[in-house]
């Protein structure tokens, strides 16, 4: 996808995220604020943001599993009223996430037509990539974020209501799990998806299943990934898992096994599926039509599979 320089958009990023040594590098988010209890700066950017219900919107994809993260915690947060969403038409087009202008893919905050101009509103002279989730502030109209993973923190730990997602006595534990399956599952299987060499390809693929392995083994001891409590590592590890056996299994080359052949692991997905409102933040057909959408490496006439058929409904037996 494209990239903005300097408050304009570009169709063909300059510097594309696979290097000469083949792996895929993910750019880093520019974004970086944090709403807090007492609008004090969180880790990172500047303070000013408090949590008043109606005053946050989210720009999300379907099909993206970081946006995915997003609207998770808003969904376990309870946070559906008090912070409101539009998303984008879940395609690649030469204008990168672009909104209909009326329908399900609607901008409802500015009646933008691409993402684009709305990091042109971040700042007129806005460098960087244009990705989704984006955190956005209406009383001051500005991004707060566009970091997914600070998105579920600051929700967490900035408002009251919903499941407590980072439980102090398991932060550690919880961190340990985000970093292995930040780099080698949730980045991971873009690792392998996008690799321009076998190489590069043979190293991501090998460490999506170790880890997948090392999941299940620790899931035939504990319901979830730190024990009886779901917390923030189980939400970062979902969205991978409901796009595994649909996109990344064949359009990834992730194919050594399928979610499916884990019992303990497609076990707690389906366990996570049938959480209340999870289901809903689910679209496995978008999912097919996103990552087989028409792309010169990967899919070069944009023919989206048939299958697989999958039940997620099924009685998980967990718990
Ligand atoms: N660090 C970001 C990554 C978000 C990201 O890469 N989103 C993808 C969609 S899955 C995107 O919008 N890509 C557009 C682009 O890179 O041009 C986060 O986790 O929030």
């Amino acid at each position: 996808m494209g990239l903005m320089l300097n408050g304009t958009y570009l169709a063909e990023d300059p510097q594309p995220d696979s290097r000469e040594d083949g792996e895929f590098r993910r750019a880093k988010s520019t974004i970086r604020n944090w709403i807090t209890r007492d609008g004090s700066a969180g880790p990172t950017g500047e303070g000013g943001f408090t949590p008043q219900p109606g005053r946050y919107h989210l720009f999300l994809a379907w099909n993206c599993p970081w946006a995915h993260r997003a609207l998770l915690a808003r969904t376990f947060k309870e946070l559906d009223d008090a912070v409101s969403v539009s998303f984008a038409a879940p395609r690649r087009t030469e204008d990168g996430w672009i909104f209909e202008a009326e329908g399900d893919y609607a901008e409802g905050l500015f009646g933008a037509s691409a993402l684009h101009e709305i990091y042109a509103r971040v700042a007129p002279a806005y460098t960087g990539r244009v990705t989704v989730p984006v955190l956005w502030d209406r009383e001051r109209n500005i991004a707060v974020s566009n970091e997914s993973a600070d998105i579920v923190r600051m929700f967490n730990e900035a408002f009251d209501t919903g499941l407590e997602l980072f439980p102090q006595d398991q932060s550690e534990n919880i961190e340990r799990w985000n970093s292995l399956i930040y780099s080698t599952v949730n980045n991971g299987v873009y690792r392998a998806g996008f690799a321009r060499t076998q190489k590069a390809y043979n190293a991501a693929v090998r460490e999506v299943f170790e880890t997948l392995d090392k999941i299940e083994d620790q899931l035939s001891q504990s319901r979830y990934l730190t024990g009886d409590a779901f917390t923030e590592c189980d939400l970062r590890l979902f969205p991978t898992l409901a796009r595994f056996d649909v996109a990344y299994h064949y359009a990834f080359k992730c194919n050594l096994k399928r979610l499916q052949d884990y019992p303990n692991l497609w076990a707690y997905a389906r366990d996570i599926y049938q959480m209340p409102g999870v289901a809903q933040t689910v679209r496995f057909e978008i999912y097919k039509q996103g990552y087989f959408s028409p792309s010169p490496l990967r899919n070069p006439l944009g023919i989206v599979p048939a299958g697989p058929m999958i039940d997620w409904s099924g009685p998980h037996g967990r718990g």
